[in-house]
């Protein structure tokens, strides 16, 4: 009896593994059967193990090359099969003239309030929300955020001459991130703070702490995405628990309080929460010079404007700090920390800085994307820092959709206006008194982390006050 029972047990077993073998073999060889061609799969890592090995930027150059010839390939995210577009043509007929066949992006399976930030949304769900976030950024709008970043700024500018004064080598990615941290807070939520002096504010510790969290639970969901809505059943949240309380009762808070504040007649605050709160209320006469013509029409089709909920907004402040903080911090010491090594560039910035503020006040104002970028063919010397590229005769002798950076269609960066505002506000503040000049630890060629874009050895300047 107990023989023919671990019998059956093990043909059980057997069948399962071959059945797992199968399905595997036939769900791995999904672009091999469509004739796409790309690196080969393994179960559960897909291609995300040559990804580890060679980081996500000689990844996608090494693919990009390997199958010039071809307009797409394919590449396995653990078991979700993904497509690489790497024609220009092809990118520009997926992000503008076919949107409305190709409206979601790239999801991962993730817990409230996460699944419900804008990247993340999909169809009708998306066009609601983008109808409210993207007036949110309109230009009138992005102005009321500037005193923030302008108190931002000054506070940066301070921290930097001091530097400069002692002699100090400045790191600059860990210094410009308290700089986004403060503009966060500030043109986010209404609160003030100078992370260069004052480390211990709740929300700003809430919201690393939250982004801290988020690159093992990223990978561990992203591997096993199931895993999300086993624990969404047993009601455990896999982010970092209190900072997440924090930061989603910090918003409630807040939110409740604007509109109390607008009931009671009081003046209006000038922050990302406020702006969104308007941007719901706007009637159909509010100008948004923030939509493309490609966005109108991509929004105006399909259902009427729903009120956002709760977790809408809470997503919306999520993506908010996610969207806004590594990428401005990266672009603007990376900006700073190259222009220290090319004195003649760095030159003719300041010059045109001067001229441009001199007695007045700063105005206010899944594609192969990286392969693409540095691709010699579409670029002169790609790995060249070479500002020229971006002049308007340069960027009118090249495809459209060459230079990627904020994406394309009515699906590009709703916050590019913030982030160019920013850029700029806190370069010309920089430039205009100090000047980054390289030091004893400055590391170049710069070398790179394998799966983000941060240089592994710091980038290291000495500021110098102008004369
Ligand atoms: C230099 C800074 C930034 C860069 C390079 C950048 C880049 C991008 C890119 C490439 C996309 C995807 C576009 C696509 O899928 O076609 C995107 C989407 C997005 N970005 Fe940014 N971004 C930056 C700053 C910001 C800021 C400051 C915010 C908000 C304050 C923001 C919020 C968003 C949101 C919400 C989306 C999703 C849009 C949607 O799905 O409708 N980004 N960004």
């Amino acid at each position: 009896m107990e023989a023919a029972f671990t019998s059956i047990l093990i043909w059980v077993a057997t069948g399962l593994f071959l059945w797992y073998i199968i399905s595997a073999l036939w769900h791995y060889s999904l672009f091999y059967r469509l004739g796409i061609p790309g690196p080969r799969p393994f179960p559960v890592l897909g291609t995300f193990g040559y990804m580890m090995r060679q980081g996500f930027r000689d990844f996608q150059i090494s693919n990009y090359e390997r199958y010039r010839g071809n307009k797409v390939y394919g590449i396995f995210d653990g078991a979700q099969p993904m497509l690489v577009l790497r024609d220009l043509d092809m990118i520009k007929d997926v992000c503008v003239k076919h949107f409305s066949s190709f409206v979601n992006r790239r999801s991962f399976a993730l817990q409230p309030p996460a699944d419900h930030m804008l990247n993340m949304l999909k169809d009708d769900h998306w066009k609601n929300v983008r109808s409210v976030v993207s007036p949110t950024f309109s230009s009138g709008r992005v102005r009321r955020m500037y005193p923030h970043v302008a108190f931002s700024t000054t506070n940066l500018v301070k921290r930097l001459k001091e530097s400069a004064e002692s002699g100090e080598m400045v790191e600059l990615k860990d210094t410009i991130s308290r700089f986004s941290m403060d503009v966060i807070a500030g043109a986010g939520f209404g609160v003030q703070i100078n992370s260069h002096e004052n480390t211990e504010n709740n929300l700003a510790n809430a919201i690393k702490d939250m982004m801290n969290h988020s690159g093992v639970i990223a990978f561990v969901t992203f591997l096993c995405p199931w895993l999300v809505s086993v624990f969404n059943f047993l009601g455990i949240n896999l982010y970092a628990t209190k900072s997440r309380k924090i930061f989603v009762s910090f918003v409630d808070a807040a939110l409740e309080n604007r509109k109390e504040e607008k009931a009671g007649g009081l003046p209006k605050r000038n922050d990302f929460l406020q702006l969104m709160l308007e941007a719901q209320d706007d009637g159909s006469d509010f100008m948004n010079d923030n939509l493309s013509k490609e966005e109108e029409k991509a929004l105006s089709t399909g259902t009427t404007r729903k009120p956002l909920t709760h977790l809408d907004y809470q997503g919306q402040a999520l993506i908010f700090v996610l969207g806004a903080y590594d990428t401005l911090s990266s672009v603007i010491s990376f900006t700073l920390f190259l222009l220290s090594l090319n004195p003649e560039c760095l030159r003719r910035v300041q010059e045109e800085i001067d001229e441009k503020i001199r007695g007045k006040a700063i105005p206010s104002m899944e594609e192969a994307s990286y392969a693409i970028h540095h691709d010699p063919e579409l670029w002169h010397d790609p790995d060249i820092f070479d500002p020229e590229r971006f002049t308007p005769e340069n960027k009118a002798n090249r495809h459209p959709v060459a230079h990627m950076s904020f994406g394309h269609g009515p699906r590009n960066c709703v916050g590019m206006r913030l982030a160019q505002l920013e850029v700029k506000v806190a370069l010309a503040g920089i430039l205009r008194h100090l000047t980054p000049v390289p030091c004893e630890k400055t590391v170049y060629p710069v070398k790179l982390e394998k799966l983000q874009l941060r240089a592994l050895d710091g980038l290291w300047v000495k500021m110098e006050a102008r004369k």
